[in-house]
């Protein structure tokens, strides 16, 4: 069986002078060399989009961090320009995939603003500025230092017991990254809170009564994925979702080209 596609929704980026749909390489990486299968970066279309046009050609979907935000009038809140940089184009194309991968049963990552649309497509609200709020820790990404500090593993999360994410990465205390200044404010009825950091922010979730793989985490396992045992292991369970679901899809099609095969040689033999 040739490699099952991921699909990867892109972000629009404006540089040299024109418009870019682009995907950061880190998601890239870890979905070709620790899930072990391929990705596919879909252009984000603020019109155009055909979701299972799309879906019937892949076999997952992992929706990536962006530094823009999810736009507040998805979720039904004041839209205040401090709330931006957004990006209507990366909105109008990864929600409805996500709604439609969940429905079609296929295996979903979210990860950082992937969560957060996770969390608004099935119903739920954000909060901004969460570093601002009483209490609550700076989850910021840190200005002004190197990449691989910026994604430097520092903040314990704690994963509850009999959660989706406890079957690959444990229960209890783990270290992951942390850069985002918006979180899961009222959590979709469909999605149960999986870890929280210590301040509560909800860091991991998964979708109940999901047909299959559907994970959504507010750090960056994608990283770390070759050497950080969590963020390796969460990425190898995708990848075995992912080859699972493309078994599975073409296992009609090819028991029907076994009886094609099968006829025919009983044809022949008569
Ligand atoms: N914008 C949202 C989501 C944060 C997120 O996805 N961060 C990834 C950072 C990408 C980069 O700049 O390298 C929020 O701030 O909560």
């Amino acid at each position: 069986m040739s490699k099952p596609f991921v699909a990867v929704p892109a972000d629009i980026r404006e540089f040299d002078s024109t418009t870019w749909h682009a995907v950061q390489t880190q998601y890239i990486r870890a979905i070709h060399k620790v899930s072990g299968v391929m990705a596919m970066i879909v252009p984000a279309l603020e019109t155009g989009n055909d979701p299972d046009a799309l879906l019937d050609r892949v076999d997952g979907l992992l929706v990536s961090g962006s530094a823009t935000n999810v736009h507040p009038a998805l979720y039904g809140a004041e839209v205040r320009e401090s709330d931006g940089p957004f990006d209507p184009a990366r909105d109008a194309t990864s929600l409805p995939l996500i709604r439609r991968a969940l429905e079609r049963g296929i295996p979903l990552l979210a990860i950082c603003r992937g969560i957060q649309e996770l969390n608004v497509a099935l119903g739920g609200t954000l909060a901004t500025e969460i570093q601002d709020m009483p209490g609550m820790w700076d989850h910021r990404k840190p200005d002004g230092v190197p990449r691989e500090a910026a994604y430097a593993i520092r903040q314990d999360v704690h994963i509850k017991e009999g959660s989706c994410i406890a079957r690959y990465i444990g229960t209890g205390s783990v270290q992951v990254n942390s850069l985002h200044r918006q979180a899961i404010s009222k959590t979709a009825p469909r999605l149960q809170v999986e870890a929280i950091a210590e301040d509560g922010t909800v860091e991991a979730v998964s979708v109940i009564d999901a047909k299959g793989f559907a994970i959504g985490v507010q750090w960056h396992p994608e990283y770390w994925a070759e050497t950080d045992q969590p963020s390796r292991k969460l990425f190898e369970a995708f990848g075995d979702a992912v080859r699972a679901y493309a078994a599975e899809k073409a296992a009609p099609a090819q028991s029907a080209v076994r009886r094609a095969m099968s006829a025919s040689a009983g044809s022949m033999a008569s």
